[in-house]
């Protein structure tokens, strides 16, 4: 039996978790969700994880654990061969999850406070303090990469699976100016490179015209 978990295509901490599973060579039974007909609301989705929200994740033994960020640490922990991924060195690991918070705070809720007006209040335009948020976060990963390979040293980490799905969907919102921030547009680059990064792929593709659709609607 393989970890079961619930899923959209389109949500790009899903996707983080597509990376992170792909990166270990473990297959996840994907449940996936009906998100614009509320299917997260209903009562047996809420008994699995009152907060709602995808990915979540429900293990062969019953444990459950919900946020990407979670779900990938914890994945690389129990079925990773080494900790690469998530090292355990105490000052190593900090740096990845500061990078890991910067996801949650700022890069994917950048996203999310784009895309929420678009998909549920109808909104046809992205207000310019938004874009400029965006380039603020921008800007900050520009910082991160000086001198690195990823965004937490010279080996891959979680780190980059959150930061790549959000920041290539926060891409399609506000295009990422490569003159300004080469060394982003680098790591993107690098990241397509990736011998599984076809998984991130499909979703942002949806995501893409997902948006361009409703812009236009
Ligand atoms: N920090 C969470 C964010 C998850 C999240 O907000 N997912 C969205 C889809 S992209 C969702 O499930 N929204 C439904 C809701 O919040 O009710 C994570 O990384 O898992």
């Amino acid at each position: 039996m393989s970890p079961k978990l619930y899923v959209i295509d389109l949500s790009p901490p899903v996707r983080s978790v597509y990376l992170t599973a792909a990166a270990l060579g473990i297959t996840l039974e994907h449940v996936e969700l009906d998100y614009f007909a509320g299917d997260h609301l209903k009562p047996e989705f809420i008994k699995i994880n009152p907060q709602h929200t995808l990915p979540t994740l429900v293990d062969d033994d019953g444990t459950i654990v919900w946020d990407s960020h979670a779900i990938n640490a914890y994945l690389v922990s129990k079925y990773g061969k080494d900790d690469s991924l998530y090292p355990k060195d105490f000052a190593k690991r900090a740096l990845v999850d500061q990078r890991l918070h910067f996801d949650s705070g700022w890069a994917f809720l950048g996203m999310r406070n784009i895309v929420e007006p678009i998909y549920f209040r109808g909104s046809k335009t992205i207000p310019e303090y938004l874009k400029e948020n965006a380039n603020k976060i921008y800007n900050f990963l520009e910082t991160f990469l000086e001198g690195k390979m990823w965004v937490a040293g010279d080996n891959i980490t979680i780190a980059d699976f959150s930061l790549i799905s959000s920041i290539t969907s926060l891409n399609v919102l506000v295009p990422i100016d490569s003159g300004k921030f080469p060394k982003v547009a680098a790591w993107i680059q690098r990241s397509e490179q990736l011998p599984y990064y076809a998984v991130n792929k499909k979703g942002l593709e949806d995501f893409k015209t997902n948006i361009d659709n409703m812009l236009r609607a």
